[in-house]
């Protein structure tokens, strides 16, 4: 029941709220550090999300590429030899044309023709290989830095506590899929490109200065004001940019859910609506990317428009200075390639530093997510001995959901289980039941009061080593894709076929063995009865070999041999005597089996006792609730109201729960197969 009530209760969360949400149940956020903003320079003064967030984003990015560096240096020193050769046409080119416009040519260093050519299409093909080397080594290091950065975040996704995940768990996927590979994009092509960018600039305007300076000063007036609105236009793609990873955010988890719940989508015929609400995702992603598609329309035909109006003039004033004899023909075809290029090289500046700017912000919803704390912090505490026994206390327990402030959930819950003890919970839809498990199993921490285990407060605890204690079943088992040994065996893979099939025998999953390809049946071909899957989970629970279990009863009816299976499973751990077990239960037979029965209303415990006692008080909540129970188990399947009989049939059964459970019975002593 709790993560699907709950994923629909908190659906609509927006992602937006995401850093508030990590300021709030962090519990650790250490100091910030001071903006380095002198190293980071210009990048980082225009940036609106802040420059010290940013700043360090963009270090930490660099610092993923510290384990590339050696392909990444070897790339850089191929990009220089490529760029190196690619730079040198333009001039080449320039002198070629003077040397064929001249009337008597001499060719330099005394090469033939031929021989020339050959020199420089060797250049080229060692430019060309410079080149192939280098996107080669590029795209390689960022998928290394991207698969890393992936294990990174999903590890750190997987230590957070439930409530996060579950509100924004479009928002993990999204950060584990797209923000990771634009991260590593960022550190690779990006800056692969954005260095080579630099270095036709920065050559291809050395080498005009070096033919004319005057026409370089002439085409020099074009450049800042294209500089300017390449910061502008960076800043405003970043937005769109994040904007649009939100919207698709929101769309992979509507999609996420709704195919996750694909029965009762078509049970209720839901689809048009579901496209519907697709549809207006998808429109939302579409809108933002039309914005983003006239920005750089705009923005390249602008620098385009430029570009080519930066060429006229060079042509026009140039032109007069040849036929004034101050230049050449070859100089001034060199000048107008030299332009090209530094007009491409400024482009390829642009798109670096909104690529760049892209990669910050994705860099940084990665990072938030890899340096958040989790409220439940999962390497403090003393490791718990798994040999450990002893009563689990909840010391006026005070609970409200971190979603929920000021709503309390339990209040001055105190209750103790004692070593082997079988503790039932019941009471009403809502009355905090599972609420109870889940601080059991650390979901959660207590707003006021503590639970114990063997005295000590579980948050000295390790959490996973508490966890390691508790075996739990579900309301509704989940099974992961893999066999049904695997399944079993989930949570400890290391156990062997022996250990698994007796846990499997005794959660009285003798269907397993019925099965063709027994305990290798792939899960994913099966479809397994509520029943069977409940039977599954205590095997699961089981192998465990838990000091504590803790069932959570599903609310639908099984039916009557699937009840029994499963009441047969729980008494034979009961019977150990050496698990403690709390139950959220439901079914009266479950309820009846346990050693004593807490009634939980409205967060409280109101009436505690064994079965007898609390039958046998004519005024006992407890009569009332069974008598809610009995009617409504017997509407599920007729009509009518629980006869006399049926409660008389009933009656008895509870008697023979409790006549088996009596210590001299013969059924006790049975042990299990
Ligand atoms: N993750 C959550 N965030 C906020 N509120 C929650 C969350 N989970 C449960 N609640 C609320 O806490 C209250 C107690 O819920 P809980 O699931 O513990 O009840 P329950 O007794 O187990 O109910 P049921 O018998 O229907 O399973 C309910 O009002 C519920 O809406």
């Amino acid at each position: 029941m709790f993560p699907t009530s709950y994923v629909q209760r908190t659906r609509s969360f927006p992602k937006a709220s995401f850093s508030f949400r990590t300021r709030r149940y962090s519990t650790q956020s250490g100091p910030r550090k001071p903006p380095d903003t002198e190293r980071l320079g210009i990048l980082t003064r225009f940036l609106p999300s802040g420059p010290s967030v940013m700043a360090s984003s963009f270090r930490k990015i660099i610092a993923l590429a510290k384990p590339e560096r050696k392909p990444l240096t070897t790339a850089i020193g191929l990009l220089l030899v490529s760029s190196a050769v690619t730079m040198s046409i333009p001039f080449t080119i320039g002198k070629l044309i003077d040397f064929f416009s001249t009337v008597n040519p001499q060719i330099p260093l005394g090469l033939s023709i031929w021989q020339a050519s050959g020199v420089l299409l060797f250049l080229f093909s060692a430019g060309a290989a410079a080149n192939a080397g280098r996107t080669y080594l590029m795209r390689l290091s960022g998928q290394r830095i991207v698969a890393r950065l992936r294990e990174q975040t999903y590890s750190a996704a997987l230590r957070q506590e439930v409530e996060f995940v579950e509100r924004g768990e479009g928002d993990v996927l999204s950060r584990l899929s797209v923000d990771t590979t634009i991260v590593g994009e960022s550190v690779t092509q990006n800056l692969s490109d954005g260095l080579r960018a630099i270095v036709m600039s920065s050559v291809g305007l050395g080498a005009m200065f070096y033919l004319s300076p005057t026409l370089t000063t002439l085409m020099l007036c074009v450049v800042p004001p294209v500089s300017f609105g390449v910061v502008f236009y960076g800043r405003y793609l970043k937005r769109l940019s994040n904007r649009t990873q939100e919207a698709m955010g929101e769309m992979s988890k509507h999609a996420t859910e709704s195919l996750s719940a694909l029965r009762t989508v078509q049970a209720y015929n839901a689809q048009p609506q579901e496209e519907q609400k697709f549809h207006e995702r998808v429109t939302n992603v579409l809108n933002l990317a039309k914005k983003e598609a006239i920005a750089s329309g705009i923005f390249f035909g602008s620098t385009g428009w430029s570009g080519n109006v930066t060429i006229l003039a060079l042509l026009g004033y140039g032109g007069s200075l040849v036929s004034q004899g101050q230049i050449t023909v070859g100089d001034l075809t060199s000048l107008l390639l030299y332009t090209v290029y530094v007009g491409s090289g400024l482009q390829m500046l642009t798109s670096f530093f909104s690529s760049i700017m892209r990669g910050i912000g994705a860099g940084n919803r990665v990072f938030e997510l890899l340096g958040r704390e989790p409220a439940i912090p999962t390497d403090h505490g003393e490791v718990l001995d798994p040999h450990r026994r002893g009563p689990v206390r909840f010391e006026r327990v005070g609970f409200e959901y971190p979603s929920r402030r000021g709503v309390e959930i339990l209040k001055e819950f105190s209750l103790e289980i004692g070593v082997g003890e079988s503790v039932a919970i019941v009471g009403t839809s809502g009355s905090g039941k599972s609420s109870i498990q889940s601080l059991l199993l650390r979901y959660y921490d207590p707003v006021r009061g503590k639970v114990t285990f063997d005295g000590q407060d579980i948050r000295e605890l390790r959490v996973d080593s508490w966890r390691n204690a508790i075996g739990i079943v579900p309301q509704d088992p989940v099974l992961f894709t893999g066999t049904i040994a695997s399944n079993i065996a989930f949570g400890n893979p290391i156990a062997t076929r022996e250990q698994i099939e007796d846990a499997a025998r005794e959660a009285n999953c003798e269907f397993v063995w019925g099965m063709p390809k027994g305990f290798d049946t792939e899960i994913g071909r099966l479809s397994l009865s509520g029943g069977q899957r409940q039977r599954l989970a205590i095997a699961r629970a089981l192998l465990k070999k838990p000091a504590i279990l803790a069932l959570d009863e599903a609310t639908s009816a099984l039916d009557a041999n699937s009840e029994n299976r499963v009441n047969d499973a729980v008494d034979k751990i009961l019977r150990k005597r050496q698990t403690t077990c709390l139950f959220v239960a439901h079914r009266l037979s479950t309820i009846a089996r346990a050693e004593r029965i807490v009634v939980l209303e409205d967060g409280r415990i109101t009436e505690s006792g064994t079965y007898r006692q609390l039958v046998n008080d004519p005024s006992s909540r407890f009569r009332t609730l069974m008598a809610e129970q009995l009617h409504a188990a017997s509407t599920q399947h007729s009509i009518t109201p629980p006869s006399t009989a049926q409660k008389e049939v009933a009656q008895e059964e509870v008697e023979e729960i409790e006549e088996a459970r009596k210590p001299d019975s013969p059924t006790n002593s049975t042990s299990p197969q």
